[in-house]
């Protein structure tokens, strides 16, 4: 039997179809307020010319200075005014992006955080940071530009031309059918900008991953002397995005010198036009100046509105692929009927004939694994690597859910248990301990200050041997660790991850022994922190050092996804046929 893909419960009802435009409608207020403001910039700009005319006009006719005064500042008011609506729509229009798009990465992070292992074995970090931030950031440049530069643009052209038509209806339809050839021919010319475009994003994208990659692996880059190789081959990465960037740019500027030759083109025919009417007598000298201000108008949006249709591919591909992460289901079902586990006291732990393959690979990675625990006991893994045991110890902490048979804590299968309790009661410590750049208070309760007050983490961490540590500390539990901030020993992470677990009192603790070699002394502290974390509960211990067999009730030894050998330590140990035995004589550990 297959994990079902029933989507979790709290996604029901909710389509990504809707979850994106949801995410980014602002509310009425905030619309309204946008609307007032995208208004203003476009009718104020185009009752300007209005006022030019009419100076121009009333200065030939002999009007006084007090008259063209009051016309000119009337203008400049406009103008001002006109500014000042435009300033306030992109404020506002910005404000709404940052508002909706931080709703969006939210949701994309909380969503992207719910979903299970087998999804995020798929995906790395990077692809993630890019999904949740990058495609983000390009849905939010084109909500802006598309409030600026499209509704407003547009507004603006259609008002010029409706002016332009009522004003002098030739030159009108003039300037329209100037403004539709231009237009068909922008809209082509960019579609040999949007790949250019679109490489030179994928360019920088790869450039993005490689030095993602190669700082992760700074360490090793540095111990292997990989440095050079390193630096060159993002000098590689760097130079293809520079030769893709270039082509795009070189697209886009040829574009841009083709638009202001053909309007300039354009306005020296208006300009004809109008020279011509004038001449016939149809139109003042201030309708003429009127007609080329408007002219000049037309050029801005134009522009701006072509230039959005490059945008608009790049926002569309990061809608889709923020749908496609939104569409992502959690493999792990809720239960319909979830049951807490036991609240307090040790849990036993039971695996019924349990298959399990990972999904993106059919071959059986455990098969037909059968375990008893009873509560308060220990039980060692042992055997080859790749064997099986890091899977077995995600499935009792249910990571993922096994293809056959059943997984059952304190009696519970653990598809029917209270995913909260799960978390709660069943406690883990992995060989790769991860701190965050935070506080150590933060590094201990993961950010849930309500877990723990300053006495309790305290009295923790002198009991795991970090009450040194800490005393020394510059500013105690807020000291900050990671980054510049305070370093922290392998020793000392271990210890903290072991606090972090003894805070939130398991009845049941999984350890993955760290395979790196310590100090013999901080050895010695992370046994007994060991023992004081096992002494009265249920323990899967990994282990990779035998000697660490010692202080287990049960030894499983796992080869090839099955246990080949299951009893108690000191059977198996007095018992020189056994695996177990033999595998203590090879490593020369005491029985
Ligand atoms: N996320 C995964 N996706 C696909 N296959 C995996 C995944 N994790 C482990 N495997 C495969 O499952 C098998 C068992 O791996 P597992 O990590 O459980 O072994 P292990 O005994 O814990 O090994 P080690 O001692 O080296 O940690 C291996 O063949 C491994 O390649």
């Amino acid at each position: 039997m297959r994990p079902s893909t029933r989507p979790a419960r709290r996604d029901a009802g909710n389509p990504t179809s809707t979850t994106v435009l949801g995410c980014l409608r602002p509310g009425p207020r905030a619309t309204a307020a946008l609307a007032a403001a995208v208004t203003a910039a476009t009718a104020l700009p185009l009752a300007a010319p209005q006022l030019t005319r009419r100076f121009v006009d009333d200065a030939i006719g002999g009007a006084s200075t007090r008259h063209l005064m009051f016309v000119a500042v009337g203008y400049l008011a406009l103008t001002v005014a006109g500014q000042g609506a435009r300033t306030l729509t992109a404020w506002l229009a910005s404000r709404l992006a940052w508002d909706g798009t931080n709703r969006l990465r939210e949701r994309l992070a909380e969503h992207a955080l719910g979903l299970d292992l087998g999804f995020h074995g798929r995906r790395t970090p990077g692809e993630l940071i890019e999904r949740v931030d990058g495609d983000v950031v390009a849905i939010a440049e084109f909500v802006v530009a598309f409030l600026l530069d499209v509704v407003a643009g547009a507004l603006l052209l259609a008002g010029v031309l409706v002016v332009m038509l009522s004003v002098e209806p030739r030159v009108g339809a003039l300037l329209l059918a100037y403004c539709a050839a231009i237009g068909l021919a922008m809209a082509q010319a960019q579609r040999l900008a949007v790949p250019a475009a679109a490489r030179s994003r994928a360019k920088y994208a790869a450039l993005f991953g490689d030095i993602e990659e190669r700082l992760a692996g700074l360490e090793d880059i540095r111990a292997n002397g990989a440095g050079e190789h390193a630096v060159r081959r993002v000098h590689r990465a760097s130079g293809r995005k520079y030769r893709a960037e270039f082509r795009s740019e070189r697209i886009g500027s040829g574009l841009l010198a083709g638009t202001s030759v053909a309007f300039a083109a354009g306005t020296a025919l208006v300009l004809a036009l109008a020279a011509w009417a004038r001449q016939s007598g149809t139109l003042t000298v201030g309708t003429a100046v009127l007609l080329f201000q408007y002219t000049q108008m037309v050029r801005t949006p134009f522009e701006r509105l072509i230039d959005q249709l490059r945008q608009y591919q790049a926002a569309l591909a990061g809608v889709a692929r923020v749908r496609d992460l939104l569409s992502q289901r959690r493999t792990l079902p809720e239960p319909a009927d979830p049951r807490p586990l036991p609240a307090s006291g040790p849990l036993d732990l039971r695996f019924d004939r349990v298959d399990f393959a990972y999904a993106d690979d059919d071959a059986p990675v455990l098969s037909g694994i059968d375990l008893t625990l009873a509560p308060g006991e220990t039980l060692g893994l042992v055997g080859r690597t790749g064997s099986g045991k890091t899977t077995i110890a995600r499935l009792v902490l249910r990571l993922y859910d096994p293809t056959g048979g059943t997984v059952r804590v304190g009696g519970l299968d653990l598809r029917h248990a209270d995913p909260d309790s799960v978390r709660r009661r069943i406690g883990v410590v992995t060989q790769d301990v991860q701190l965050f750049t935070a506080s150590v208070r933060d590094n201990l309760t993961l950010f849930r200050p309500a877990l723990a007050d300053d006495r309790r983490l305290r009295d923790i961490l002198a009991e795991v041997g970090l009450g040194a540590w800490l005393a020394d500390l510059p500013d105690g539990l807020d000291t900050a660790l990671g980054g510049d901030a305070v370093g922290v020993s392998a020793g000392e992470a271990q210890l903290l991850a072991f606090a972090r677990t003894l805070l939130t009192d398991p009845g049941l603790v999984v350890l993955d022994e760290a395979s790196s070699r310590l100090d013999p002394a901080t050895e010695r502290r992370i046994e007994e922190v060991v023992d004081r974390l096992l002494a009265d509960r249920t323990g899967v211990l990994i282990a990779h050092r035998l000697s660490s067999l010692a202080r287990v009730d049960v030894v499983a030894v796992v080869d090839g996804g099955r246990i080949v050998e299951f009893g108690r330590r000191e059977e198996l140990a007095a018992d020189p046929g056994s695996r177990f035995a033999r595998l203590l004589s090879a490593a020369g550990v005491a029985r």
